[in-house]
């Protein structure tokens, strides 16, 4: 305490006091303007002792102030009180306490003082004649040097000399830049061309679906035309302000700057290969909305019959008759994995696109903005395949991010910081983008990289920036990656992504728009190869934001009878906003037995298909659905295999089932360990049947993710987390403890080592409620009772069995097998059921489903995190 309090008062009377001298500045600079706009000539003076009381404002003491000062300077002596009214605002804001700070900084302003008081006189005597000053409107400084220079370089060549002296020591004086004043100029009067041009040319937004916009695609183009001039613009003056960048040591890298709207090559490849290491590495260049017209969504399946609903939600049932399909339904799970059709598609699930002919995404931004209003126009109307872009709301202005000036001073600073932790590195290149900006470093010989990532939090501490992220590996290049957070960070909306060529391209079949990458192009994920999703971050990092994106851009694809979801919500509150849609196969749930139920109909309804695709010869949804349609183009029914007999039920084509868990930490709290075996289970093999998960958790805890989730679930993502064993938990490596919150994210692909950095597309809950309104307009939801209630439980579990006892043939010797296999656990004391599946030679489901039964007896105890069960019952109970 008595420590702390002397620096304390110190502080505030060091800060007392320079708030004094600025005040006595001030007081100078007022005086002195007093008295020089009330300078009488005949007031008693340097020049004159005409009459004896003076007139001026300061009395004697001015008049002979402004006497001298306009004598010696003409009215160049204005400058002297703005300097100083500028100087108290220097002496308050303490300059010199700056990191940046340099000596020479005094020396220069009070050159460019000097410099402005020369030119100011001799410009005002080259070019007024006054008679109200002693000495001409140039002061004797002005009027002798004019005169002087006159004679040398004429009236214009003196003019233009002093003119250019004026604005540099404007510059040296100030601070200012007048490359940016004018940029800024040009920013406000392109803005007013861009309000004006609202005013009088009203904007239809695009209220039909993207198919039917064409109207919108011309609005676009003509918008495109319209703006790339103030494009070109722009970057003719950011880059002059590059060149003209004097002292910068960094100007390797700023030779390679690539600047936010720039122009993109037209010839270079617009698909990013994620084969090719080289173009994995983000390209600043950004993909902009694709024309409308051409956004047109192709349905999957050329309904060439509609079926009615009711029928079609009967198809989905998993029915229980069929026993015929056991060690076919797991042939045709591993056979899947070699599917050519899907190896034709993205080698990863994931694609960013950039086109052609789009102009950089934040001139987009800009442009668009100033076009649009803010605000959607179109409401929900239920017209159309699908709902129209123009429910969600577009983007605001683009935010500038740091300008050339402030990059070329963050990478100096940064360099200069990692010079003090002992680490010689330089700047190499660096890529600005709409939240972070990449400083991308070439280290000095024998420097590891996980020296700088070790320093990432002291680094944030020394840039006084709220995080940086460190990547040690960029593919393809030798150097490191710093990303340090802009000043001010751009929106993504939904809107954006949306409305890019990526997500427009993306022959995804379940494409899920993320947002942009650190380059600020957009990030298009395709669930259908994930195939399975767990969404963790700590709470408030935009998790739900993300995972309401990602439904969004499902719904801005597929139809019900392309799409059905499953949406469970133990927190009562993200997803009941969809309730009512069509896609939905059930209520939205919120009771955790009834979630269950829903999970123990999916393993059901996965095993249906698996049993449907092998009798159809297949080995996926999709082929399936093609041999469907196929078999309907020529006017053929399929007879459904599993139908009961004498029951005319015929296939219908599968659609997609997306299950949603946002809580799946809730979920398994209540339910217990056997979600996770469900979701396991489901996980394991629901690919090739066109089921996939989306788990969502703000709970990265490895009870909740445990290794058995993990092992199941490829694809993660990761939000801000609080610490780097969550980031491991999350992602098996740290990073997620580096971001930014508010919807960033590391989404690392399957099979994928280093996560992609991904700025989430922001959407609010209006704009959700606008799509799930439309969606509702359309239809209303066919749902399945039995999916909540367990009834078909009993169903599928008979299926299952059935199927289990296939090998053998009868329930009887199931039976008798379920004792020898409990006696074969307790003498062994290996709960597992691959062992009891090769012990007793039978199918896997069969075994598992024994272990169950030993578990609903209490022999042995549920799955824990490492994947093993314990046998309860020791082996003294057996013998005895
Ligand atoms: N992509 C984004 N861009 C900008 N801001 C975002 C984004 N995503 C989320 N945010 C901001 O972060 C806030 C919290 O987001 P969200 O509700 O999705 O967090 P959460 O992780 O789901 O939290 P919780 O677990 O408590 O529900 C939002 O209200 C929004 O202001």
């Amino acid at each position: 305490m008595k420590q702390s309090s002397p620096p304390l008062l110190v502080d505030r009377l060091r800060r007392a006091a320079f708030e004094g001298i600025a005040l006595l500045v001030w007081l100078v600079a007022i005086i002195g303007f007093l008295a020089l706009v009330s300078f009488d000539a005949d007031d008693p003076g340097w020049n004159s002792t005409g009459r004896q009381e003076a007139h001026n404002l300061i009395g004697l003491s001015g008049a002979w102030l402004a006497d001298v000062a306009l004598s010696l300077l003409g009215y160049a002596a204005y400058v002297l009180p703005l300097w100083l009214a500028h100087l108290g605002i220097q002496i308050i804001r303490k300059p010199w306490l700056a990191e940046d700070w340099d000596p020479l900084i005094p020396s220069l302003r009070a050159l460019g003082l000097l410099l402005l008081l020369i030119c100011t006189s001799t410009l005002g005597a080259l070019h007024f004649d006054v008679d109200a000053l002693p000495y001409g409107a140039g002061g004797i400084l002005g009027e002798s040097l004019s005169s002087l220079m006159h004679l040398q370089l004429g009236q214009v060549g003196s003019t233009l000399l002093f003119l250019t002296g004026f604005l540099a020591a404007v510059s040296l004086v100030t601070g200012w830049s007048w490359l940016s004043i004018m940029d800024e100029l040009g920013h406000a009067l392109v803005e007013a061309g861009y309000w004006l041009w609202d005013r009088v040319q009203p904007v239809e937004v695009d209220d039909e679906p993207y198919e039917e916009a064409g109207s919108t695609a011309h609005l676009a183009s003509s918008r495109r035309a319209l703006s790339a001039p103030v494009k070109e613009e722009v970057v003719e003056e950011e880059v002059v302000e590059d060149v003209d960048e004097p002292t910068s040591s960094s100007a390797g890298w700023l030779s390679r700057l690539k600047l936010p709207f720039q122009h993109r090559d037209e010839t270079e490849d617009d698909v990013i290969d994620f084969d090719d290491p080289q173009k994995v590495e983000p390209r600043l260049e950004t993909a902009a909305p694709a024309p409308m017209a051409d956004t047109a969504p192709k349905k999957r399946q050329p309904a060439a019959e509609s079926p009615t609903s009711q029928a079609h939600s009967e198809s989905l049932m998993p029915h229980s008759a069929a026993t015929m399909f056991d060690e076919t339904s797991d042939a045709g799970d591993q056979s899947a994995t070699g599917d050519p059709q899907s190896q034709a598609q993205h080698a990863l699930p994931w694609t960013t696109e950039t086109s052609a002919e789009a102009p950089a995404s934040d001139l987009q931004v800009w442009t668009v903005d100033r076009l649009q209003p803010a605000k959607p126009k179109t409401l929900a109307s239920g017209e159309g395949e699908l709902p129209a872009l123009g429910l969600l709301t577009p983007n605001k202005r683009g935010q500038a991010s740091y300008s050339a000036d402030e990059l070329t001073a963050l990478a100096e600073l940064l360099q200069q910081r990692l010079v003090e932790f002992g680490i010689k590195a330089e700047v190499d290149e660096v890529m600005p983008g709409p939240v972070v900006t990449r400083f991308e470093l070439a280290l000095a010989p024998g420097v590891k990289s996980s020296k700088i990532t070790n320093l990432a939090k002291d680094l944030a501490r020394a840039l006084k920036v709220p995080a940086v992220r460190v990547v040690e590996v960029i593919a393809g290049k030798s150097t490191v990656g710093v990303e340090i957070p802009n000043s001010q960070r751009a929106m993504i909306r939904l809107h954006e992504v949306l409305s890019s060529a990526a997500f427009d391209h993306a022959r995804d079949t379940l494409p899920l728009a993320l947002g942009q990458n650190i380059a600020g192009e957009p990030v298009v994920a395709n669930l259908a190869k994930m195939p399975h999703l767990l969404v963790a971050g700590t709470t408030g990092s935009g998790k739900s934001v993300g995972v309401n994106a990602m439904l969004l851009s499902l719904l801005y694809r597929l139809d019900p009878e392309q799409l059905r979801l499953i949406m469970i919500d133990p927190k009562m509150l993200e997803l009941s906003v969809y309730e009512g849609i069509p896609h939905l196969l059930a209520p939205v749930v919120t009771d955790m037995k009834e979630a269950a139920n829903a999970l123990r109909w999916c393993v059901a309804e996965m095993e249906r298909r698996y049993k449907l695709m092998a009798a159809m010869g297949v080995r996926n949804i999709n082929g399936f659905n093609d041999k469907l349609a196929e078999a309907q183009k020529a006017g053929a029914k399929v007879a459904d295999p599993l139908a009961a007999e004498g029951d005319d039920a015929y296939l219908e084509a599968l659609p997609y089932i997306v299950v949603v868990i946002d809580e799946f930490a809730d979920m398994m709290m209540i339910v217990g360990k056997k979600v996770e075996e469900l979701i396991a289970r489901l996980a394991q093999k629901a690919r090739a049947a066109g089921i996939h998960l989306i788990l969502a958790t703000q709970r990265p805890s490895v009870d909740v993710i445990t290794g058995l989730i993990k092992a199941n679930v490829p694809t993660r993502i990761a939000f801000q987390v609080s610490s780097k064993i969550d980031s491991r938990t999350i992602l098996d490596q740290g990073g997620a403890e580096q971001l930014l919150g508010n919807g960033d994210m590391l989404y690392l692909p399957t099979g994928a080592s280093q996560p992609l950095r991904v700025h989430g597309a922001f959407v609010d809950d209006d704009e959700v409620h606008r799509v799930v309104e439309d969606w509702k307009l359309r239809g209303e939801p066919d749902y399945i009772d039995s999916i909540l209630s367990g009834d078909v439980e009993a169903a599928s579990l008979a299926g299952l069995e059935a199927e289990g006892s296939d090998n053998k043939g009868s329930a009887e010797t199931e039976d008798d097998l379920y004792d020898e296999a409990v006696a074969f656990v307790i003498d062994s004391g290996r709960a597992s059921a691959s062992a009891i599946q090769r012990r007793f030679k039978i199918g896997y489901n069969r075994a598992a489903r024994l272990v169950e039964g030993m578990e609903s007896a209490g022999l042995v105890s549920s799955m824990q995190s490492n994947g093993q069960r314990e046998v309860l019952v020791p082996r003294s109970h057996d013998s005895g």
